[in-house]
């Protein structure tokens, strides 16, 4: 072991155990190959812009148009980037400053306010229960509910000072929600479905979950990681990631390759659920997060889910017995949360494979 594997890490040690930098080594057969700033011409994620149809009703064949290449590249990416998405940029500014502030304080200020239910809601920075594989990150997570948001600022800046940062992260979870809806209305509307036919069912808003990642420097990137392979469960990610770079996305099940930042533009990605719900015409994409030696870098997650109790099953435009039959047996948000919620972390693509009809 290297003396470096021996410093301790100030930065992400929350409780009494001192955390060294050797609790946060990965195995091997996930260390990152590609740097966080290593992107290459030949892949990156298409960019759709809104900037022609946010006015336009669906029958216009512009809309008509966007909406296809929004499912074109939902199913062979699974990630789009999104720009002139029409959220104003002094939302996304202001979260961004609110939440580098946050992930500023001393640590003991951000454990006011640390996870203290059953669920994992609140600040949180890497923990030994994870066991090994440590993610090298600061996570804060919450619901979208007003009142959880100005109760946890209030928890972190007291009475006097929450209301700037309850405000800007209320602004910020309602211009998402709009956007979500307008995206889930275009894939819909792509696929030749009912165009609400996803967003009859975002009725219960403590479904949607905003999930903040602050990666601090690693001494050892090419060891550790942020935020290991995974799927999101969910079914819409709408990401906003700073300028670092570090998201990293698997294609074809064997290549990595980087997100190139584009300022002022959002990631989208398809989550497992609105996958199941497509019958696999969306596809639910492997991405991880990539560390640096010499900055912080913020991420921010808003997960769109249905009601609990949404059943999801493919509707019959998408099935047919041949080539598409049924791929996934329905099932209800609430009874996939559940589960997820009793696995400690979802690792690459296996979450949905219970609902698997045929193996
Ligand atoms: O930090 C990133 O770029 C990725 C975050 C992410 O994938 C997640 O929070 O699910
Ligand atoms: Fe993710």
């Amino acid at each position: 072991m290297s003396q470096l594997e021996e410093q301790h890490v100030e930065s992400l040690s929350s409780g009494p155990q001192k955390l060294q930098l050797k609790h946060f080594v990965w195995s091997e057969d996930e260390w990152p190959a590609i740097k966080h700033n290593d992107f290459t011409k030949e892949y990156d994620i298409p960019v759709i812009s809104l900037s022609e149809i946010l006015q336009k009703p669906e029958d216009d064949e512009v809309y008509k148009n966007v909406c296809q290449i929004m499912v074109a590249a939902a199913h062979k990416w699974g990630f789009f980037k999104l720009v002139d998405h029409g959220v104003a940029s002094e939302i996304v500014d202001d979260i961004k400053i609110c939440l580098n502030d946050f992930f500023n304080l001393s640590m003991e200020k951000k454990m006011n306010g640390s996870r203290n239910g059953s669920l994992p809601l609140g600040y949180s920075a890497s923990n030994l229960d994870y066991e090994r594989n440590l993610p090298w990150a600061e996570i804060l997570q919450l619901l979208q509910s007003p009142q959880q948001v100005v109760e946890f600022w209030k928890r972190v800046y007291g009475d006097d000072h929450h209301q700037a940062l309850s405000n800007a992260m209320i602004k910020y979870m309602k211009a998402q929600e709009e956007l979500g809806r307008i995206i889930l209305k275009m894939l819909a509307h792509g696929l030749g479905l009912a165009s609400d036919f996803f967003t009859r069912n975002l009725t219960e808003k403590e479904a949607v979950m905003i999930r903040v990642n602050r990666y601090p420097p690693c001494p050892l990137p090419e060891k550790c990681l942020g935020l290991g392979s995974h799927t999101d469960p969910h079914t819409l990610t709408i990401l906003l990631q700073d300028e670092t770079g570090g998201l990293q996305v698997l294609k074809d099940n064997d290549q990595w390759f980087g997100i190139r930042p584009v300022p002022t533009s959002f990631i989208v990605n398809i989550g497992d659920t609105l996958e199941a719900w497509t019958n696999g015409r969306l596809k639910s994409v492997v991405h991880r997060a990539v560390l640096n030696k010499e900055s912080h870098r913020l991420s921010i997650a808003y997960f769109i889910s249905p009601a609990s109790t949404t059943e999801i099953e493919s509707p019959p435009e998408l099935v047919d017995s041949e080539p598409n039959p049924r791929k996934y047996a329905s099932f209800t948000w609430g009874e996939f949360r559940k589960e997820l919620l009793m696995q400690k972390r979802v690792v690459g693509k296996t979450a949905l494979d219970r609902y698997l009809m045929y193996r």
